[in-house]
């Protein structure tokens, strides 16, 4: 299977993350797109490629070109007001208010965000745009005859809505690649989230639409970020009625329970018969994961890759999450491989 990713994740290098009232190091550092890549090489899994470049079209397909453009100037803005620090929401428009853009730079980034963890800082721009292509790239190469292929993103995307960021995500690289085989005539494309947290992005920007089925396993919203969609009811709406499926599940969960959602959601995408699949892939379910609550096994993602590519289809994986540095290159690249029959 070939991989695509690019050096430029590199550039998003922020120093802070709020969590427990404290900026920490960020749990999405460099070091883990790294250490996919290492694994990847060590397992010969394939030709790794860097991205084309796309430009900003394909992520307008999906994204609002005020969101590009506030993405594009947010550092430089927030520089030019003297800010100290990196670039963190800290007000949102809270019931009864106005969604309205302000001209403030807080108040913007208020305005395209859902959540305070995601700093920015120089660098982000070009490697959120560097992931988009990464993504792109590989839904060309599926595009063209490949079976599969692995766009290993960094940042990652599928919390990002069509204008707001939030969850370590500012383009939504799953929806992009979907939204790119339905620009290349493919009828009907099925996004399956695997990460441990709701694709919340990826659902709200195709939640109206019959054509992207969208689904998603994941911890209960009710005790886990993104705290405020992903529960079961939500099932699309309009055209987008049934075209949505959310799968929750308790802390502890292990792969023998977990596994009984894929085979809904398998059983979902079967009777929708896309003629395309995304896979967005974190692998924050694993039971070492610093930040989730499932309990599964290293060996679990072959299996899990196995079952995947029992589906039959062109698949293209968006690496997601996943925070144990030491484990997410072998559960990561074990997806790939048991997508691939190793045993
Ligand atoms: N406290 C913020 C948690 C952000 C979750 C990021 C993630 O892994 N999403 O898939
Ligand atoms: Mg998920
Ligand atoms: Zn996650």
């Amino acid at each position: 299977m070939k991989t695509v990713f690019s050096p430029l994740h590199s550039r998003r290098q922020v120093k802070t993350e709020l969590d427990g009232g404290l900026l920490i190091e960020p749990h999405e550092k460099p070091s883990r797109a790294e250490t996919i890549l290492a694994r990847v090489k060590d397992q010969a899994l394939g030709d790794v490629l860097e991205p084309e470049e796309f430009g900003l079209g394909p992520v307008q397909r999906v994204h609002t070109a005020d969101y590009v453009a506030f993405l594009e100037t947010c550092w430089q803005d927030w520089l030019a007001e003297g800010k100290p620090g990196e670039a963190i929401p800290a007000v949102w428009a809270g019931r009864g208010m106005r969604h309205r853009v302000p001209k403030d730079i807080d108040g913007r980034l208020g305005y395209y965000s859902f959540a305070a963890e995601t700093s920015i800082s120089e660098g982000t721009w070009e490697a959120a745009r560097a992931s988009a292509n990464v993504a792109l790239t590989a839904q060309k190469l599926v595009a063209e005859g490949e079976r599969a292929a692995f766009a290993l993103c960094r940042p990652p995307g599928h919390h990002a809505h069509a204008d707001l960021f939030g969850g370590y995500c500012f383009f939504n690289n799953a929806a992009i690649a979907a939204q790119a085989f339905r620009d290349q005539g493919y009828s009907r494309v099925a996004v399956l989230d695997v990460d441990f947290h709701h694709g919340n992005g990826t659902q709200a920007i195709f939640y109206h639409r019959a054509d992207v089925l969208t689904i998603s396993l994941h911890g209960d919203p009710d005790l886990v970020f993104p705290h405020f969609l992903g529960f079961e009811d939500e099932t699309g709406e309009g055209d987008g009625e049934g075209y949505n499926l959310n799968l929750t599940f308790p802390p502890g969960t292990p792969y023998h329970v977990w596994s009984q959602g894929l085979e809904t959601a398998c059983q979902r995408i079967g009777e929708f018969q896309p003629d395309a699949l995304i896979v967005a892939l974190g692998v924050d379910t694993f039971e070492d994961d610093p930040i989730s609550f499932f309990k599964l096994a290293s060996g679990d993602y072959l299996t899990l890759g196995r079952r995947l590519e029992q589906l039959g289809l062109p698949t293209v994986f968006t690496m997601e999450g996943g925070y144990d540095v030491d484990a997410i290159g072998v559960n990561a690249v074990n997806v790939m491989q048991g997508f691939e029959g190793k045993a």
